[in-house]
């Protein structure tokens, strides 16, 4: 089996960007079917792999391509050229509570989310306690999310996608929405995660952070890989680029 938990090989995304948006109906009747459109490479030609066992962050300015590579790797988006793949079983956490519905309760959530990440009903029901408990949810287990604060659907999400112990974990800013505390829990968390030879992937905008958790740092600039390799290396040629652009 290879030593790379993710390969990255050449992946480029582009978005289609429309223009003339707020023109009237009328020229866009005369126009007919033609809309003017270009492409937009948010991410370009970018090539890395991901060591088993890593915390490997993504960094780069807003606009660089970040959460648009973290997709791909999530399988939200798909490359319109290159190749991810992915040596084992991967789960992400995108967004707040994804994969959350709204009406069910947490307890609900818990098996419907469990399921979808690949683990079987006797598989929750024997992490349930431990996943409810990592939340810090509590009594609150037995209401629908919608009525849940941010912070507990973060935590409730998290605590499902961490427990299902997949061997990739693609997070993004999932740590930002908690308090201190859990934020600490999650950090603990993610050494014992990849001290069992699992992958974390996230993507934050805290250099702090990044130095603190990651051992391995990609940076991009501008859709493209700016510089991959060890987090402190890295993350100090970031810094520098940054303070020699005055930001
Ligand atoms: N669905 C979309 N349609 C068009 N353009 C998009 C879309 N999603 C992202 N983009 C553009 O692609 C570029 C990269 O965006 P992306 O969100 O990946 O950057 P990021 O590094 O995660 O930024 P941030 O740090 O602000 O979250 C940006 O210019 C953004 O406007």
């Amino acid at each position: 089996m290879s030593d790379s938990a993710v390969i990255v090989d050449r992946v480029s995304k582009k978005f289609r960007m429309y223009k003339e948006r707020n023109q009237s109906l009328k020229a866009a009747i005369m126009r007919g079917k033609k809309s003017i459109a270009e492409d937009f490479w948010a991410v370009q030609d970018v090539s890395f792999e991901v060591p088993r066992g890593a915390t490997f962050g993504l960094i780069g300015r807003n606009g660089s391509g970040k959460s648009t590579l973290l997709k791909c790797l999530a399988r939200i988006l798909h490359p319109d050229r290159g190749s991810i793949t992915m040596n084992g079983k991967a789960a992400s956490l995108l967004e707040v509570g994804s994969g959350f519905h709204p009406e069910l309760s947490g307890r609900e959530n818990v098996f419907l989310n469990g399921s979808i990440l690949g683990l079987s009903k006797k598989e929750v029901a024997s992490r349930f306690d431990e996943i409810v408990e990592f939340s810090g949810v509590g009594k609150f287990i037995d209401q629908p999310v919608k009525n849940y604060s941010s912070g507990m659907y973060v935590r409730l999400g998290f605590s499902v996608a961490i427990h299902v112990q997949p061997d990739i974990l693609v997070v993004d800013e999932v740590l930002a929405v908690g308090d201190g505390a859990f934020k600490k829990k999650s950090q603990n968390k993610f050494v014992e995660f990849t001290k069992s030879g699992r992958t974390v992937i996230l993507v934050t905008h805290s250099l702090a952070q990044v130095r603190e958790m990651c051992n391995q740092v990609a940076w991009l600039d501008q859709g493209r890989l700016a510089a991959v390799g060890d987090a402190d290396e890295v993350t100090q040629k970031y810094q520098a680029h940054l303070d020699a652009a005055g930001s």
